[in-house]
């Protein structure tokens, strides 16, 4: 008798965001809606996926020791890997009953993969089945005394290099583990009330609660944001609170004389810039939107579609050969293409693709935009710096060798923000003056 099993849904939608993400080089968090409407997930279903998948996809490194430990071969095909990560995460971090995590994955590599590694899903997950997750970190991960950053490595399912960038631009050792666990939750929905179009009360009536770092700032506590009218129309938006300080730390920063010509030099998709040009237009200046990639100054220019008295336009063109003349700007955000390190809470899978040499390519480009940036400011005027990863050579390194290159600028302040202390992403702002 042939046996027909019903493949739970959820768990294959979970593989097929794996999938992709292995494949295509796909966001989970942009594969994750399209998968769920395929499947017709909604509601609870699509909240399990989702959880299945961030949680996969963030301790993957973790798992995978776990699991080559439970192997007695070495080899082990991705696909299978993937099905036995989803049945880790079930076992060791989700209320799943070990029979149903376990029964459903072998099931999802019968459908997905074939009968033949099914025995071997089966073996792995009754074996990982038999200790909690502490359990497994001290058997697998190195001793903690000896390599500290081997050990945090494995128990908090970061790449090594990564544990390394971050701790050295933390710089308290005692720090980093609270740190590498805060990359690990997800991240808080918080709201921006775009000023003079939202007010940060009408978003509290909403169900929110006022930020405590940005004063445009409101924590969705749950529920979809753009159910919320003011985010429909464009007058508030998701945006985490450290995005709203670099935004703020341009528009706020002194300034003696002219203040009506701003400029965002990498503006896509647009959330800072929607942020600039609500400001702007509080004071009578105006904000010009530039980003390198077409389609994404497509996204900028539907993000400030609220706010046009705050907007001179939205522009393709490379920052680092400007259309504009050197001189013109009062005020210029740079917003630099970085390697995201600091916001590894939102793009789980983003730690495993970087690597260092990505960090070796971006700082060339990212000295070459804030060098220009500073060639079209005024005598007077500010630059706001700022990157979404806290590693050095992106963020001081590159201040500190444009501004000693240029000797036409100086260094007014930095602000390095962390998600275990601030709650935001790792942005680093640095504010620059034109002299
Ligand atoms: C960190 S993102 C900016 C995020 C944006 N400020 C926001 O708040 O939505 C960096 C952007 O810089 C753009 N970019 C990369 N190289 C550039 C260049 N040479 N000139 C202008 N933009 C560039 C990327 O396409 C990317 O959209």
């Amino acid at each position: 008798m042939v046996r027909s099993t019903r493949i739970d849904p959820s768990r294959l939608a979970a593989y097929d965001v794996l999938k992709a993400v292995r494949l295509d080089d796909a966001y989970a968090n942009l594969a994750l809606p399209q998968v769920l409407a395929e499947h017709g997930l909604t509601g609870r279903d699509a909240a399990f996926t989702t959880e299945l998948v961030s949680g996969t996809i963030r301790w993957q490194g973790t798992y995978d020791a776990i699991i080559d430990a439970c192997l007695t071969k070495p080899r082990l095909e991705a696909k299978v890997r993937d099905a036995l990560r989803l049945g880790v995460h079930q076992l060791l971090a989700m209320r799943v009953p070990d029979h149903a995590a376990i029964s459903t994955s072998v099931d999802l590599v019968r459908a997905r993969v074939g009968v033949g590694p099914t025995g071997l899903t089966n073996a792995v997950l009754r074996k990982v089945s038999t200790d909690d997750l502490p359990t497994w970190v001290g058997r697998v991960a190195p001793d903690e005394a000896s390599d500290p950053v081997g050990h945090a490595s494995i128990a908090r399912s970061h790449p090594r290099w990564v544990v390394e960038a971050l701790g050295e631009a933390l710089g308290v050792p005692a720090e980093l583990p609270v740190l590498l666990a805060a990359d690990n939750a997800a991240p808080r929905v918080m709201l921006v009330a775009r000023p003079g179009l939202c007010t940060v009360q009408e978003l509290v009536e909403a169900g929110g609660v006022r930020g405590t770092l940005s004063p445009y700032a409101v924590e969705l506590a749950g529920g979809d944001p753009s159910a919320v009218p003011a985010v429909a129309q464009g007058r508030a938006g998701v945006q985490d609170e450290g995005s709203q300080l670099v935004a703020t730390a341009l528009a706020d920063a002194d300034l003696d004389g002219r203040d009506e010509r701003w400029l965002d030099v990498c503006s896509g998709p647009g959330g800072k810039a929607a942020l600039l040009a609500a400001l702007a237009a509080q004071r009578g200046a105006t904000v010009l939107a530039n980003e390198r990639q077409h389609h994404r100054a497509r996204l900028v220019a539907r993000g400030v579609r609220a706010v046009p008295g705050g907007v001179s336009g939205v522009v393709t063109g490379d920052g680092t050969r400007p259309p504009w003349r050197p001189g013109t700007f009062d005020r210029v955000l740079v917003d630099a293409p970085c390697s995201g390190l600091g916001a590894l809470r939102r793009r789980p899978e983003s730690r495993w693709r970087r690597t260092p040499r990505d960090v070796e390519e971006l700082v060339p480009l990212q000295r070459d935009l804030l060098s220009h940036a500073i060639g079209a400011t005024r005598p007077g005027g500010v630059v706001v710096y700022a990157t979404c990863s806290p590693v050095l050579a992106e963020t001081t390194g590159v201040v500190d060798a444009v501004l000693a290159a240029r000797g036409d600028a100086t260094l007014e302040a930095t602000r390095q923000l962390w998600p275990h202390r601030d709650g935001t992403d790792a942005m680093f702002i640095a504010t620059i003056r034109r002299t």
